[in-house]
């Protein structure tokens, strides 16, 4: 069993043409693996613009469209476990947010649609409806990576504390979540949200946004690592870069021996409030 590997989250810049976006991606999963990562994460929308009006266009179906196909051959190639960030999925006629994960044989391992979706409206800050045009998800989705149960969310799915949980209950210690926070939310929320999640759970919490662009839907950046005492361990800035840290799950086994709280639970008394 694998305890100890580096990860690379690859904070790309992403624009409007798709076939240059995952050129993009295949060069810098390319360097991630150079600098010795077994484990390389993209962000949320990494093949098209983030916003509704978009997601019909650049939809694909999973695994058959060109975005499989790079990320297949980019896992393959580099024998890495390559967590696809996300793109639009198309299935039935019916548009999802996914997150596709693929081993180092290329296949594809595990496939995540996000479950919470962004509905939120802040006058003079953010407003944003993917439910306009997206379906949830409905299902929690896990991968083994070398013996290491991990945990798949997106984005707005960092908010539901409830999720976290249940992934960690099923014995995950390490949750990944591409994201794409904005710049009303951004700065007070995304790292906030990921220590929360982290230290609650006792996981490491990797979360990976795309660079800011100047127009559109400006992301906020900051990829990061936060390991399982709710200490961030690596942050990017707001500009196109690869965060690398090597990852020591005996912190996950040592804060878990240290600080039990999930022996220490008193189920005894929740399960017998009503559940709202
Ligand atoms: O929760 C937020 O503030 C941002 C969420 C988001 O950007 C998303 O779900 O794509």
């Amino acid at each position: 069993m694998m305890r100890l590997f580096r990860a690379a989250l690859v904070q790309l810049q992403v624009g409007k043409d798709r076939c240059t976006n995952l050129e993009n991606a295949a060069k810098l999963i390319a360097e991630a693996k150079q600098g010795g990562a077994n484990l390389i994460a993209l962000p949320e929308c990494f093949n098209s613009p983030y916003g509704t009006k978009f997601f019909n266009e650049y939809a694909e179906s999973v695994p058959n469209g060109p975005t499989c196909e790079m990320l297949s051959k980019a896992a393959k190639d580099h024998s890495i476990y390559l967590i696809g960030g996300t793109f639009p999925e198309i299935e039935n006629n019916k548009l999802y947010n996914t997150c596709t994960v693929w081993g180092p044989e290329g296949k594809l391992i595990a496939k995540y649609r996000k479950m919470h979706l962004f509905d939120i409206d802040i006058p003079g800050g953010i407003t944003f409806k993917e439910s306009d045009v997206l379906q949830a998800g409905n299902e929690l989705v896990t991968f083994d990576f070398n013996g290491i149960k991990v945990g798949l969310g997106i984005c707005y799915d960092l908010r539901f504390e409830e999720l976290a949980k249940l992934y960690r209950l099923q014995g995950c210690e390490i949750l990944i979540y591409p994201g794409a926070f904005n710049m009303t939310t951004g700065p007070i929320h995304w790292e906030l949200l990921q220590r929360a999640r982290a230290l609650d759970n006792e996981v490491y919490v990797f979360a990976i946004s795309p660079a800011r662009n100047d127009k559109g839907y400006i992301a906020w950046g900051h990829s990061q690592i936060t390991n399982p005492w709710g200490k961030v361990t690596a942050q990017a800035s707001y500009k196109e870069e690869i965060i690398y840290d090597d990852i020591d799950l005996t912190e996950c086994d040592k804060i878990r021996q240290q600080i039990p709280i999930f022996n220490q639970r008193r189920t005894d008394i929740y399960d017998t409030i009503k559940k709202l």
